[in-house]
């Protein structure tokens, strides 16, 4: 059952409070959005296109301001900061995992990793290529390290969007649609390893997603609707999430064309069929290891 509990923003990795964001002078894309994501926690966004998922997205990440509300980063309210000192919160304490922000193609694999360390000030050399080497090892992708990103495969990419996104060790990494240009199987990869960077390795992970099977990986999903939070879902499974999804869907035309379209991708990527994502996940939880099974 979905609840609309607002959880307890003490000790949270992210903490948005009444959150408004317009655009012009037409109705608010986020409208008085409050939502508290606890350290080492996994959470889905969910709803329908156009809900606002991706200016929720960018909000808390720091990317766009706000037009009300407060968005704080472990404990740093977001508004306190002048572009430098946002730019650096970006780099140093925040992962990307957007596909706006691609992989650079001059580089190599491996220095496409340290790129956020090298930003951030490090100083190139042995030290770094064995962390660049260490994360890419995480994500079963070691023996890559020396190739270009167009000799990837689009999963690979994704993969090595992760390891560069957890280099710094971010309190919060931010995911928006990783999955979505990816085959179940793939999908099912690159969702196990934002799960184990979740759980053994405490980060925090906020995922926007119309997939529920990717949500199912998640340890909550929060709905969004016309702006406004209207749901949440503990531990969501698939069918539940599909539940709460077809409850908005009912709930007017709007809404069902938004379901359409996110169910429409599903389907036309395999996803929509959902065994072979759950078969893979269990396949992964066994094989322990991403790479073993699915490189
Ligand atoms: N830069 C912008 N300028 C004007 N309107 C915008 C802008 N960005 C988003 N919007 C509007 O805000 C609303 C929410 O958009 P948003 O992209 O956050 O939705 P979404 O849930 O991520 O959608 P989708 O699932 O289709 O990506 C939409 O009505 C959109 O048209």
């Amino acid at each position: 059952m979905m609840t609309t509990a607002v959880t307890e923003s003490g000790a949270a990795a992210l903490a948005l409070d009444g959150v408004t964001r317009t655009y012009g002078g037409g109705a608010p894309a986020l409208d008085g959005v409050s939502l508290a994501v606890p350290r080492g926690r996994f959470v889905a966004v969910m709803g329908p296109s156009g809900s606002g998922k991706s200016t929720l997205l960018r909000c808390a990440a720091g990317l766009e301001r706000p037009t009300a509300g407060t968005v704080r980063i472990g404990g740093t309210d977001l508004a306190t900061l002048k572009a430098s000192g946002l730019t650096r919160l970006r780099r140093d304490r925040i992962g990307f995992v957007f596909q706006s922000l691609n992989l650079v193609s001059a580089l190599n694999v491996r220095e496409n990793v340290t790129l956020p360390l090298l930003l951030a000030g490090a100083r190139g050399g042995r030290e770094l290529d064995a962390r660049a080497l260490a994360g890419l090892d995480a994500v079963g992708l070691a023996d890559r390290a020396d190739d270009t990103p167009e000799h990837l495969s689009g999963g690979q990419r994704q993969r090595v969007a992760i390891a560069r996104a957890l280099v710094n060790e971010p309190e919060v990494v931010f995911a928006d649609e990783p999955t979505a240009a990816l085959d179940p199987v793939t999908a099912a990869g690159v969702l196990a390893l934002l799960r184990r960077a979740v759980d053994e390795r405490g980060r925090t992970v906020v995922l926007v997603t119309h997939d529920p099977v990717a949500a199912a990986w998640t340890d909550e999903a929060v709905f969004l609707e016309r702006g406004r939070l209207v749901g949440r879902l503990d531990h969501p499974d698939e069918a539940g999430v599909r539940e709460a999804l077809g409850v908005r869907a009912g709930a007017g035309p709007r809404e069902a064309r938004g379901l359409r379209a996110g169910a429409d991708a599903g389907e036309a990527r395999g996803v929509r069929a959902g065994a072979g994502v759950r078969d893979a996940r269990g396949a992964l939880a066994g094989a322990g290891r991403f790479g073993a099974v699915a490189r």
